[in-house]
């Protein structure tokens, strides 16, 4: 088992939001016992206590990652978000503290793909509806506003790898797919890429919002875009609460313009499955209300806790930052009998010149090194003979522009 300067039981790890199990068990798998796993997010100010002590974190979509949280962790090497968006995630600041951060790009994207299609089809048969009247005793056997999904037309905003992945499953349905996207994409089957929003809207009998929270697409889906949809067509949101102005969707709704919507995220979700969940789309029966389950099933969340539990055990034991979503990437060798001394630091000239000056100076020989830098920040690893690690370490430490430095050994 590869060790660390740290010893490996005195490395503390804080996992939030009902992480699944695979994580504490793959990271005891590799030695590290001390896991603290909770089912909620927390706070900031608890988030604040709690974190001083912590050297990984592991958070899904709720928690809410700001400067002032990373100021209050001291320790902090690394953050895992289980999940795929990291927008909850203040990336500048992560770096700004030497904090790397790790993500799980791909483990989920089946998992809302199939949801998004099965309420396609629920809401185009207008179950949700039926569903509740029949709770309440109402029998409501009518072919009124219910459709096959055979040969309509779904509109995909977004064709990452959740548009592009629902994109296959739909044409599959006999489904017409176009998309809008700021990148052009390599359309899959025959979907079409169409010029711009507006012209997605206007032709999609279903519209699909597969969009990342970005300060460009914060409200991206208002009463204008929503005016602009087809009379009776269904809107999806399973990518963030910010993306649809909500009360819009709500007056839509009522006025009978959509026939049907379907929202799993929301602008203020509940931070733990205990609180209330308040919203003006509540109460009416032809919207699907889900809470932010788009990925959760339990083939997305095993995987996920693996591959993300993996990739903060290999940057903790080996350095290594491949896939990182805020630091430069590395793909690292072992490092066997040797000691291997990790630097990040402002990426400004100079800094390797002093970096290499301490090596120098003290007459130590370099086994190994590796650069990578990623816009404002730089990370070098040297690999150097054990004797000389520790003093080189303090004198790295002392190196201007010096943002954290480690050694693993
Ligand atoms: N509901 C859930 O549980 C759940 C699960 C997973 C992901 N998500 C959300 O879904 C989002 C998308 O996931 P993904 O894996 O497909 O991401 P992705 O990065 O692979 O794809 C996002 C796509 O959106 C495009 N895009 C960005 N800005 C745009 C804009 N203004 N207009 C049009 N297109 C734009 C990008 O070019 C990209 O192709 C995630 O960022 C996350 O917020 C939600
Ligand atoms: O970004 C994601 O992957 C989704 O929003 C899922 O988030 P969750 O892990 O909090 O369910």
């Amino acid at each position: 088992m590869t060790r660390t300067s740290l010893d490996k039981s005195r490395i503390r790890f804080l996992l939030l939001e009902g992480i699944h199990p695979s994580a504490v068990e793959l990271l005891h798998a590799q030695g590290y016992t001390q896991v603290e796993a909770l089912s909620g997010a927390l706070p900031e100010e608890e988030l604040k206590a709690k974190i001083a002590d912590v050297h990984f974190l592991g958070i899904r979509s709720r928690t809410q990652l700001t400067a002032s949280v990373f100021e209050a962790a001291n320790k902090l090497v690394a953050v895992g978000a289980f999940c795929i968006g990291t927008n909850q995630i203040d990336l500048l600041a992560a770096s700004a503290h030497g904090v790397a951060v790790f993500n799980a790009p791909y483990s989920n994207t089946r998992s809302v793909a199939e949801l998004v299609l099965g309420e396609s089809i629920l809401l185009l048969r207008g179950v949700p509806g039926k569903s509740a009247a029949a709770h309440r005793g109402q029998w409501l056997k009518t072919a009124d506003n219910a459709f096959e999904i055979r040969g309509k037309v779904l509109g995909i905003v977004g064709y990452g790898s959740i548009g592009a992945q629902l994109s296959v499953l739909a044409e599959a349905l006999g489904m017409q797919v176009l998309f809008h996207d700021v990148v052009t994409k390599l359309p899959l089957g025959n979907a079409r890429q169409v010029r711009d929003l507006e012209e997605l809207l206007s032709a999609s009998d279903i519209v699909s919002l597969h969009v990342p929270e970005l300060p460009s697409t914060q409200w991206m889906i208002g009463a204008r875009q929503i005016a602009a949809m087809k009379p009776g067509a269904i809107l999806i949101n399973a990518s963030r609460g910010t993306v649809v102005e909500i009360d819009a969707l709500a007056a839509a709704l009522k006025e009978g313009r959509l026939l049907g919507a379907a929202v799993d995220v929301f602008p203020v979700e509940p931070r733990t499955n205990k609180d209330e969940f308040v919203s003006p789309l509540r109460g009416l029966d032809n919207v699907i209300l889900t809470p932010h389950i788009g990925g959760s099933t339990m083939e997305a969340q095993a995987n996920i806790g693996l591959e993300v539990a993996q990739k903060l055990v290999k940057y903790s034991d080996n350095g290594t930052t491949t896939t990182s979503v805020n630091f430069p990437e590395a793909a690292l060798p072992a490092h066997p009998g040797q000691h291997r001394l990790l630097h990040v630091h402002r990426n400004v000239p100079g800094v390797m010149s002093e970096i290499n000056k301490v090596f120098a100076e003290a007459g130590t020989n370099i086994c190994a090194q590796y650069l990578q830098t990623r816009g404002d920040l730089g990370y070098v690893v040297t690999d150097i003979e054990a004797a000389s690690s520790e003093r080189a370490l303090e004198k790295l430490a002392q190196v201007p522009g010096t943002i954290r430095s480690r050694v693993l050994f």
